[in-house]
């Protein structure tokens, strides 16, 4: 094997916390551990294709462990395989991802690390196929990648979405509503149910268990009857009504997965209010659960993610993603993790504990 000398990074799909910790550990594993030189690529994998880059040195990623978003940018929606280009001046999409590792290697890049989730690994495994020294980071705040038992920015958008829960409490209990809290997670609902769980919802909403309206509002009352005039619902953008569909905010075309959720709250508030009277009022927590400072935890995993990348790099490990399996950091196959998105388990311990604490998924068990 070639001696690694120069290595790229980018961070692919949508922001999350502990972004730039990942970036600030790669950079200063590789220059302290190794003395490699590292290139930054911007917005993703854009920036791979444009060959826009960055030198990334000690000095660039100095202080930058317990800030939000990337210093390189992000995309999601640029896929060197499908990328919009002008042809005759039109629009169109073509692959481009020759150009992309013509680029890497112009710049004698031995090897890329990819900061991403299921969308930006699937291409990371295609340019790995082609030949690229590939070694991926497991990012994104749906915590729904496969082989890791969690991706980097998931604490940090719990902790939002539970001080949320918290702070909805208060008013909700002054008014005697009920108050809900929609949350992101298109096809999991990992944050609305640990957000749930730590701030003490009633009624947890997730896309992995269909909801019956009758069994959320049967909840609200039974609440009513033992003298608690208020209740909290969080749901995830993904949930679904049992026998109904996903609501859909809008679609980008440009991306993969067109499709953009939200909405759903406002759907279950007005069906409640519609059968009920109950008083109701929806708080959508959008990109506030994504933006700002990473939570301790994931300025840690995000180190430790970020270190152990290099050393897979070092090691000759292309085609893996570095993953958190119990307390060890471990390689896996990129393959591994984009198999099939992980999803809360309907019957697993998680979802038993909520039970056991009195919450409803909206189902009347
Ligand atoms: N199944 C897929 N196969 C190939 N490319 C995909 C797939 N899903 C998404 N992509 C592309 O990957 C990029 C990032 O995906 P996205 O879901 O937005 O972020 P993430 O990397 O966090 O999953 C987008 O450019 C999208 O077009
Ligand atoms: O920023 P956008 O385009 O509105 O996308 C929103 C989507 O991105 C996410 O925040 C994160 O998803 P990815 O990690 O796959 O990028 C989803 O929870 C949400 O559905
Ligand atoms: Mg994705």
């Amino acid at each position: 094997m070639e001696k690694i000398k120069r290595i790229g990074v980018l961070t692919g799909g949508g922001d999350c916390p502990g972004l730039n910790a990942v970036i600030r550990a790669v950079t200063k594993a590789a220059i302290n551990e190794y003395g490699l030189e590292v290139l930054g690529f911007q917005d993703g994998f854009k920036g791979l294709v444009t060959n826009n880059y960055v030198n990334l040195n000690l000095k660039s990623v100095s202080g930058i462990g317990h800030t939000g978003g990337t210093i390189l940018g992000s995309s999601n929606r640029d896929d060197p395989f499908r990328f919009l280009t002008m042809v005759d001046g039109k629009q169109t999409y073509t692959d481009q991802s020759d150009r992309a590792i013509e680029n890497l290697r112009n710049l004698d890049i031995d090897a890329l690390i990819v900061i991403g989730g299921d969308g930006s690994l699937h291409i990371a495994q295609k340019f790995y196929n082609k030949g690229v020294n590939v070694v991926a980071v497991p990012k994104t705040i749906d915590n729904d990648l496969g082989a890791t038992d969690v991706t980097f920015g998931f604490n940090t958008a719990v902790d939002t979405a539970s001080e949320a829960i918290d702070r909805l409490h208060t008013t909700a209990e002054s008014h005697h509503r009920v108050m809900i809290l929609e949350v992101m997670g298109r096809y999991a609902g990992w944050i609305s149910l640990h957000a749930g769980i730590s701030g003490g919802a009633d009624v947890i909403l997730i896309p992995e268990i269909p909801y019956r309206l009758e069994c959320v509002i049967q909840k609200i009352q039974q609440r009513y009857e033992q003298d608690k005039k208020f209740s909290i619902i969080v749901i995830a953008e993904g949930a679904v009504e049992k026998g109904g569909e996903m609501v859909i905010q809008r679609m980008d075309h440009t991306s993969h997965d067109p499709i953009r959720l939200g909405g759903i709250g406002n759907k279950l508030a007005q069906d409640i209010e519609n059968a009920s009277n109950i008083e109701t009022r929806v708080t959508v927590l959008g990109h506030l659960q994504r933006g700002g400072s990473p939570i301790p935890y994931d300025r840690i995993i995000s180190s430790r993610y970020g270190v152990a990348a290099v050393h897979a790099v070092m090691a000759g490990k292309f085609g893996s993603m570095v993953s958190l399996t119990g307390s060890n950091i471990i390689t896996v196959p990129i393959l591994e993790a984009i198999k099939e998105l992980r999803k809360v388990d309907p019957e697993g311990e998680m979802v038993g504990t909520a039970r056991a604490l009195g919450m409803s998924f909206g189902d009347c068990l």
